[in-house]
């Protein structure tokens, strides 16, 4: 007979949290603040609250909406979820980005509330657990790819100029058979019309590039991204990479990267060697992931509606400039 000692662990049950960032048209989000007499009492956070026994994420979500604002929802879709430790619980959040509703939004629990600009937050403290919820609200729903190698330098800048004018925040530049001279030079053309927009630019593979044009930061390749092996080797503004399955989105996770792209979900030309994942696929990768996700792969402006009730940010594409 065996005498396994049966170690005294003691496991901390995740607490299921729901919290809506409800937005309006023109991206301003509700803050509630924690009323007094409960923990975080004073704290401006996303209204919601715990998941309730047998409910789904979204039942619970239209209830603490209800009862803290006297709203039902009409749209809402999954967006960021993430795990966070405080002295008296763990808890899982599940953000939702709710865009329409019905009924007249009014305080109930006596708790204030304000509207706010994602890059002019005006209030604090605010919930420790939601600074990278801020971060990803700072992200516009296209992230454009250049291909200027393909369509030529001049028409390239000339489509980058028009999509910028048309509302493009967030462009990546992957020009890999551009000779680097001719790369550089045509980086900082792209920045020099991107600044005035504040436009955000990303380079391709190369930090080295990103640093000496002083870019906003460096898009990592999938075998870039699985050997840099600390988040300190990335070193410089915003850190985005390529994921096509489960490992590559974890180890993005790890490296606490600013998002990703995950594709291919359709299949695309740039590509004809990979199988698209599927909107099924997709969407099953990025539940409960804690990074904003861009669908990459075949996409056009008519798949981003499809993109974010999968759970997405939004859709990464190279049409997106033209
Ligand atoms: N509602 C909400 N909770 C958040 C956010 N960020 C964050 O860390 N949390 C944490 C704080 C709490 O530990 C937990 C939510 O618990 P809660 O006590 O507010 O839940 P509840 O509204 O169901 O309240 P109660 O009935 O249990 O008093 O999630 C957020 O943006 N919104």
């Amino acid at each position: 007979m065996s005498h396994e000692v049966v170690p005294n662990i003691e496991l901390t049950p995740i607490v299921e949290v729901v919290a809506a960032v409800i937005l309006q048209p023109d991206g301003q989000f509700l803050l509630t603040q924690r009323p007094k007499g409960k923990l975080y009492s004073g704290y401006w956070e996303f209204p919601g609250g715990k998941v309730e026994t047998g409910e789904s994420l979204l039942y619970a979500l239209e209830r603490e909406l209800w009862e803290e604002l006297g709203i039902h929802i009409r749209y809402a879709h999954p967006w960021i979820s993430r795990v966070f430790t405080y002295a008296h619980a763990t808890v899982r959040l599940h953000f939702f980005r709710v865009v329409d509703w019905e009924g007249n939004l009014t305080p109930r629990e006596m708790q204030a509330v304000c509207w706010q600009i994602p890059n002019q937050i005006e209030v604090s403290p605010i919930l420790p657990a939601n600074g990278p919820i801020l971060q990803a609200l700072l992200l516009p729903p296209l992230y454009a790819i250049t291909h200027a190698s393909e369509i030529g330098i001049e028409l390239a800048l000339q489509q980058i100029e028009h999509a910028l004018q048309n509302g493009l925040r967030l462009l990546q530049i992957r020009e890999k058979q551009m000779e680097r001279d001719k790369l550089r030079e045509f980086v900082e053309r792209v920045l020099a019309f991107a600044r005035p927009y504040q436009a955000k630019v990303l380079i391709n593979s190369d930090i080295e590039l990103a640093r000496e044009t002083r870019a906003d930061g460096v898009h990592f390749t999938s075998s870039q991204l699985m050997s840099i092996s600390r988040q300190t080797d990335l070193g410089y503004g915003l850190g985005s990479a390529s994921c096509h399955n489960a490992e590559e989105l974890y180890t993005a996770e790890q490296l606490g990267l600013d998002f990703v792209v995950l594709g291919p979900v359709q299949s695309t030309l740039s590509h004809p060697g990979l199988p698209p994942l599927g909107w099924r696929k997709f969407a099953s990768l990025i539940r409960g992931y804690s990074l904003p996700v861009y669908a990459l792969g075949g996409m056009s402006s008519r798949d981003l509606v499809i993109a974010q009730e999968m759970g997405a940010q939004g859709i990464a594409t190279m049409r997106g400039i033209a």
